[in-house]
């Protein structure tokens, strides 16, 4: 009690310390028209508050426009938390809400984005990561952005893909454990998604492209190099309805610059600091316009695995083909 006794007349104290430097400021401006004065009169030009005010508010003006142009950015994880579940609503867009009507069980309870540090454990993306290594060793574009897609086969090569199926050197690249465990962990993303947007996990199912990606500064050379432009899954990737990305690498160590960023409706980007064994987990509409920051330097690796409602568009988890030949003849 005394206490706040105290810190009242501190207060107190205050008040009359402002009011009296109130005063002193007043008593200052007197003086100083007094001087004033005795310089005589100085020169003014026609509608000179008019002028000063106009410049005033177009000074504050600049200030507004320049301070909100681009928006705030609010970290949604950032690389050094540990984050058990994290989760942001977003209302559906009309258009994916409807069409996602068709697909009963596969309705989401709510869109938005959801994180996850505890779905997928570090030594398991090393897993995947090597699998990565392993597979974009066999090519790789030279422009930034290599993509390997365990299910087609898929893999960037100089400016073009090529089927690493078909290649003789990937024979004894892949084992069929990287195949069991890409399906693993694959089935606990679903399984996350399921439960996080309260669908039915046996509702959704995998669908193309479905792939690993390996992100550089090198400068692009074609337009599958040009990783950084903002998008909305669903219209990129027509089958998607839910989308997941599984990092493998952690931003600020193995790679400057590679956020994600959602661009969001309220003149505000969220981003999303990859952290190895991190999950980010969404609903492809466009209430998920995103996009990948342009790396700065090192190397970015990530898994994106996609999922559908619609039963046309699923895809078979990935096998190791019994031979290269074999895969020929499919
Ligand atoms: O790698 C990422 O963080 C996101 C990639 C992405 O947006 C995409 O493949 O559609
Ligand atoms: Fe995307």
């Amino acid at each position: 009690m005394e206490y706040r006794g105290k810190q009242i007349k501190r207060k107190d104290a205050n008040n009359e310390k402002s009011k009296s430097s109130k005063i002193t400021s007043e008593e200052k401006e007197g003086e100083s028209k007094e001087k004033e004065s005795k310089y005589g009169h100085m020169p003014t030009f026609p509608y000179q508050r008019v002028f000063t005010r106009a410049i005033l508010i177009l000074g504050v003006l600049t200030v507004v426009y320049f301070g909100t142009k681009d928006g705030r950015e609010v970290a949604l994880a950032k690389q050094k938390e540990v984050l058990h579940h994290r989760a942001q609503d977003i209302t559906c867009s009309d258009d994916y809400k409807a069409e996602l009507e068709s697909f009963p069980g596969c309705v989401p309870r709510r869109c938005g984005r959801a994180m996850s540090d505890k779905l997928v454990s570090g030594s398991e993306a090393d897993v995947l990561l090597s699998i990565a290594k392993r597979g974009m060793a066999l090519g790789g574009s030279q422009g930034g952005a290599t993509i390997l897609d365990l299910h087609s086969g898929a893999l960037s090569q100089g400016k073009n893909f090529v089927n690493i199926y078909r290649l003789n050197d990937a024979k004894d690249v892949f084992k069929k454990t990287d195949f069991t465990f890409y399906k693993v962990v694959k089935t606990k993303i679903q399984n996350a998604i399921a439960h996080h947007f309260g669908v039915q996990p046996q509702s959704l199912y995998l669908t193309h492209p479905t792939f690993f990606s390996r992100l550089t500064a090198a400068p692009a050379l074609t337009v599958h190099d040009e990783y950084w432009h903002p998008h909305i899954d669903k219209e990129t990737y027509e089958s998607f309805h839910y989308t997941s990305l599984l990092y493998l690498s952690d931003y600020g160590r193995d790679f400057q610059g590679g956020r994600f960023v959602f661009i969001d409706g309220d003149n505000t980007n969220r981003t999303v600091e990859p952290r190895k064994g991190r999950v980010c987990m969404f609903t492809s509409g466009s209430e998920n316009l995103h996009y990948v920051e342009r790396v700065m330097s090192g190397t970015r690796y990530a898994l994106t695995v996609s999922f559908t409602c619609d039963q046309k568009y699923a895809i078979d988890d990935p096998t190791l083909p019994s031979s290269p030949q074999n895969e020929q003849k499919q």
